[in-house]
């Protein structure tokens, strides 16, 4: 794994600790509402402790004051720190991740064909570069000659060197990864500062984090509760002074802390970093918090097939002559309608035949018209010189093509490509003018350990759809072999997007993955897409996520990871708004004593006094925020269960334990503080 998952270094906490008194900038704090409010009243407390009677009176004293002043600084710092600790984690990733963008040189090639070595930092789109073996790959980029391995560790934390092509899905390179054998020649697809590992750098920093929708609203709300309790201290001011008993500010200050929700307030973002890093652990890169959100809640699943569900080598296996073809001229036509497919299926069509003896003469194909491979056609082929016309492609694009020229169909060809569709293959018909010769068989193995993820996935009501432009016979295989719950064959992009529209207009929320570019439409329609590394630059710069082990069933953690993220901050709500509950009858008696000692019937928790009784409730209200960071960092517990059964248990446990806590909290604290001269 490329980005380490270490426990939380001596050097991330000293940092955290750093990070915690510069984060006291009111221009900082002023984005957390609550805490804001809390650093206000400190500020405030302060002045009283240096001049106790500013506002006219002193009721309380200077060490009172002092007191105040400690805690309520300690708590907007505990606050700091959890948020501090939760960004030194990917802080830490991002200097792994930066000592591996070392400067390298790069070979620019010019227009007359010459290279020149520059910096790799001057590379810009568009520009054409050489890599040979044992080279780092400069930039990002496509290669547009060539086949090498390369290992891809300093990225994917994978070992194993990964071959990549030119044309198809296997053809994009990424910066900082070396090629270990042969050479290829890329063309340059990103500018500097804007490469794969750059965006790495500020997504594992949190450089990009923006709020989701989801924290931006929780905010506000948080935001509103602090406006109504403060309105609520102030209209304390006037009725005392009616009953003519004076109140002191520091006590009014504690009050109003103690009321409001700071422990969320003080959590609530370590929560959603601390999200985006379990996710990144998982080498999964989400480009924001809103994907892994949504992720949570996901209803569909929509899958390609090839290099998503299947490995997506595509590799030529077999030509079978239809007719009264012989195996050597479909064997020859295949050949010739693949010389010049570029597409790591022509290619090996091409190996096959030359392995069973059969060589082409380049010069009969040298003025050529070439028909490249598109998914929306989903043929390929030549048209000669002479008028001769040679197509390959998806068995129903050839009989469609054929027809229209007015040529007949052979009897068996339905058979033979259905023998090669049953068994997972994909069939290519081969034609030449208005003939079929025959047709290719295309190999492709299903990824292991699928089957048993998808199976998790039903148990968590996710519907999975494979969605592949195959045809709906090799679909049914491989939907069977993988395990989905539905397939949509001869799907093409467009019918992609169709299929995930059609689930979100039923309210539905869903996640695409896949890997081409063709799939790229679709991962951005998607409320998650989720690209295979392995993929295309068009698919991942589409996708929300990337996935660096190239495993589609990754989204099942991720998943848990965005229920996860979605019950803690439930319950981490439910627990300081109900805390605050509790609190209220702790310190409301005590201010009400304070001023009328007649009432100390109030005291039902049998606090030593008022102040201490304040003074304990305030301290409780610090301490509970390291308390719980442990439970923003790790995520509340998590079980693949019913959602909804795990969010009503979850908000018993922690609106009840909210509820009792302070009560036994105070009191304990309350022991300890009476001992105290002042109080
Ligand atoms: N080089 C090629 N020449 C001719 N036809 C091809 C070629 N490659 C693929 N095909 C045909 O086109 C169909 C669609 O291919 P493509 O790889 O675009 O599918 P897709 O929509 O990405 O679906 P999936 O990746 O799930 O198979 C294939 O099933 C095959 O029949
Ligand atoms: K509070
Ligand atoms: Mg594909």
């Amino acid at each position: 794994m490329a980005i380490e998952n270490k426990p939380i270094s001596k050097e991330i906490k000293t940092q955290a600790v750093i990070d915690s008194f510069k984060k006291l900038n009111p221009l900082v704090m002023i984005k957390n509402p609550v805490m804001f409010v809390v650093e206000v009243g400190t500020f405030i407390t302060l002045i009283l402790s240096i001049k106790p009677d500013i506002f006219g009176f002193d009721t309380v004293g200077r060490t009172y004051n002092i007191a105040v002043f400690l805690i309520l600084l300690f708590t907007v710092l505990f606050a700091n720190f959890a948020e501090a600790l939760a960004e030194g984690r990917g802080k830490a990733q991002a200097d792994t991740l930066r000592k591996t963008k070392s400067e390298t040189t790069a070979k620019l090639r010019h227009k007359d064909g010459s290279y020149q070595d520059v910096p790799s930092t001057s590379l810009r789109k568009g520009d054409i570069v050489r890599v040979d073996t044992g080279e780092i790959i400069p930039s990002d980029g496509e290669i547009i000659v060539g086949l090498a391995s390369i290992d891809e560790s300093a990225i994917t934390g994978e070992s194993a060197p990964v071959i990549k092509e030119a044309g198809g899905d296997f053809s994009s390179v990424t910066g900082g990864t070396r090629v270990v054998s042969d050479f290829i020649i890329v063309k340059i697809l990103t500018d500097p500062g804007e490469s794969f590992i750059d965006r790495m750098i500020s997504l594992v920093e949190g450089a990009a984090r923006q709020k989701t929708p989801n924290e931006v609203a929780l905010t506000t709300l948080l935001a509103v509760l602090t406006l109504v309790f403060l309105i609520v201290i102030m209209t304390l001011v006037p009725i005392a002074n009616y009953l003519d008993v004076s109140i002191d500010v520091a006590t009014l200050i504690a009050l109003l802390v103690c009321l409001i929700p700071t422990t969320i307030g003080g959590l609530l973002s370590a929560i959603g970093i601390a999200g985006m890093n379990r996710v990144t652990q998982f080498n999964v890169l989400a480009m924001s918090g809103k994907a892994v959100e949504a992720a949570g809640d996901i209803d569909t699943m929509i899958l390609d097939k090839t290099g998503t569900i299947t490995f997506g080598n595509r590799m030529a296996s077999e030509f079978i002559p239809v007719g009264s073809i012989t195996e050597k001229d479909v064997t020859f036509a295949s050949l010739k309608s693949s010389v010049k497919d570029e597409t790591p299926e022509g290619r090996s069509v091409v190996e096959l035949a030359h392995k069973n003896g059969l060589s082409w003469d380049e010069n009969e194909y040298k003025d050529a018209e070439i028909i490249e491979f598109t998914a929306e056609t989903r043929m390929s082929g030549l048209n000669l010189k002479d008028g001769t016309v040679i197509r390959k492609g998806a068995v129903d694009a050839i009989k469609k093509y054929i027809a229209a020229k007015g040529g007949s169909i052979p009897s068996d060809l339905e058979e033979k490509s259905n023998i090669v569709a049953k068994a997972g293959g994909t069939p290519l018909a081969v034609a030449i003018n208005d003939k079929v010769y025959g047709v290719i068989y295309l190999k492709d193995t299903v990824k292991p350990g699928l089957k048993e993820r998808f199976e998790e996935l039903r148990a968590m009501g996710i519907k999975t759809v494979m969605c592949t432009g195959d045809n709906p016979l090799t679909a049914s295989t491989i939907a069977r072999e993988a395990g989905v719950d539905e397939f949509i064959a001869e799907a093409k992009p467009e019918d992609k997007i169709a299929a995930i529209k059609k689930e979100q207009d039923d309210g539905k929320l869903v996640a695409m993955t896949g890997d081409g570019t063709n799939d790229a439409p679709a991962l951005a329609q998607a409320d998650v897409g989720l690209a295979m590394n392995s993929g295309t630059m068009a698919a991942k710069e589409a996708a929300n996520m990337i996935d660096l082990d190239s495993d589609p069933t990754k989204l099942l953690s991720v998943i848990a990871i965005g229920k996860q993220l979605l019950i803690t901050r439930g319950s981490l709500t439910t627990f300081s708004i109900a805390n605050d509950i509790a609190k209220y009858f702790a310190i409301i008696p005590a201010l009400f004593i304070m001023a009328i000692p007649q009432l100390d019937y109030l005291n039902i928790m049998g606090l030593s006094s008022p102040k201490s009784a304040i003074l304990s409730a305030l301290i409780f209200n610090a301490i509970i925020i390291p308390l719980l960071i442990p439970v923003a960092m790790k995520g509340a517990k998590y079980k693949p269960m019913d959602a909804n059964k795990l969010l009503s248990k979850n908000l018993f446990i922690y609106g009840f334990g909210g509820v009792v806590a302070p009560f036994i909290g105070i009191k304990i604290i309350d022991m300890l503080v009476s001992t105290l001269q002042f109080v």
